[in-house]
């Protein structure tokens, strides 16, 4: 069976950890831009569905930059602008003060695309401007890296599916530096290759690549990024839904990491804006097996008493796997050479705090998996928030 890991919750969680933010934020009016590209009548319809997945996006930016009491400037550029008109609007967001962040939808019609380097990097809350932002993935990859890192203590391989593209490039610096042990897979390679994985995290955009035939019961966790609106309203991810119900854990479209995006940008603008040090969200710990007790329980008695077995071993260890770890940095729990063996403490911490076992509750799209997050392990109530300027923030 398979659970959900689900983004709504994560960012239901943001929300209510920075919202005591927002009495800092309102009264200075400050702004964030969020630009994007309009289709024209004529654009091919791979496209026109590229530009939909930007609009969509852009208006939960605005919802979460709104919620922390930013306006939020939503700029929609027609089809036909001009270098110049593309690079006024930069060049405004640039320079007026009170706007804080500029996100430049992607992608952007190909002539215009150079000109998004204008952009200052003090304002690249996304990174965009690859080596000059401050940050060192864009918020999808680094929300891709902290959902995956409670799965993440015992040195698993992750495949990651699309790891040429902008998300995916993002994804595998991140895991590397963290130390992790990847499989890289881009247009061309046999994507068969990912059975071997144990966590697949895909970014392709190519909705379905992924079928029954890639994924397996041992995959514990598979992270699916893509995000394609259909014509009839519905939207597409690069899992196929035949194969929805394969893995221990999915992240699902939608609900998952589109969702997720959202709560790490609310984050890093809090920390930028109002206070370095306000909390990080975070993804609990859940129950899973590895590739080898798997293995061991081939059948499905074997496996109800590996699974047994595994929960009663954790009632004997102590829960260290806290969720101090989650700010998604290079600091990651344990270390990815941290001993597992026999069992996987992560799995036995997570059961220890009142997790279920491995059979899950389904997946229901949207509803909490009866071991989803509770209120155990949330991040500590962030300080009364700072007038914003006040605090030493980032030097810009
Ligand atoms: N510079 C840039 N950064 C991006 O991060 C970026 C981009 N350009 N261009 C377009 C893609 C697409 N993308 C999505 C983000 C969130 C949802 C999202 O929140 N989706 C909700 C559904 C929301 C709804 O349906 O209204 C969900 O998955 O549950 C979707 C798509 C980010 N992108």
């Amino acid at each position: 069976m398979t659970e959900h890991v689900s983004g709504r919750d994560v960012l239901r969680q943001a929300r209510e950890l920075y919202q005591p933010y927002r009495d800092a934020v309102e009264p200075t009016g400050q702004r964030v831009a969020i630009i994007r590209f309009e289709p024209a009548a004529t654009d091919p319809p791979d496209w026109r569905v590229r530009l939909e997945a930007s609009k969509v996006s852009a208006e939960q930016k605005v919802k979460s930059f709104e919620h922390l009491g930013f306006t939020a400037d939503h700029v929609v550029m027609p089809p036909g602008t001009t270098r110049a008109q593309f690079a006024e609007v930069l060049d405004r967001a640039n320079q007026d003060p009170a706007t804080r962040a500029i996100i430049v939808q992607f992608p952007p019609p190909a002539h215009l695309r150079p000109l998004v380097e204008r952009m200052d990097p003090a304002k690249d809350i996304d990174a965009l401007l690859k080596g000059r932002s401050q940050y060192n993935a864009c918020a999808t990859a680094e929300g891709i890296c902290r959902v995956v890192e409670p799965f993440a203590r015992d040195d698993p391989t992750i495949a990651v599916v699309g790891s040429k593209g902008f998300v995916g490039q993002g994804v595998v610096n991140t895991l590397r530096e963290q130390g992790h042990r990847l499989m890289e897979l881009d247009a061309g390679d046999d994507l068969r290759r990912v059975r071997d994985a144990d966590i697949v995290v895909s970014v392709t955009g190519n909705p379905g690549i992924l079928s029954p035939d890639h994924l397996r019961p041992h995959h514990r966790l598979v992270v699916d990024s893509g995000f394609v609106p259909q014509p009839d309203g519905s939207v597409r991810g690069d899992v196929q839904r035949a194969a929805y119900g394969i893995p221990q854990h999915l992240t699902p479209v939608p609900g998952g990491i589109g969702p997720v995006e959202m709560a790490t940008l609310m984050e890093r603008v809090v920390r930028k804006e109002v206070d370095p040090n306000a909390p990080s969200w975070n993804v609990e710990p859940r129950p899973y097996l590895t590739k080898e007790q798997m293995a061991q329980g081939a059948t499905a008695t074997q496996g109800a008493s590996v699974a047994a077995a595994a929960r009663g071993a954790s009632a004997a260890q102590g829960a260290s796997a806290g969720p101090a770890a989650s700010a998604g940095s290079a600091a990651s729990a344990g270390g990815p050479q941290s001993t597992a063996a026999p069992g996987n403490p992560v799995a036995q911490a997570a059961r220890l705090r009142g997790g279920g076992g491995g059979a899950g509750t389904g997946g229901v799209p949207g509803g909490p998996p009866a071991t989803g997050p509770s209120a155990s392990v949330r991040p500590q109530l962030p300080q009364p928030p700072k007038p914003p300027g006040a605090g030493g923030g980032p030097a810009r």
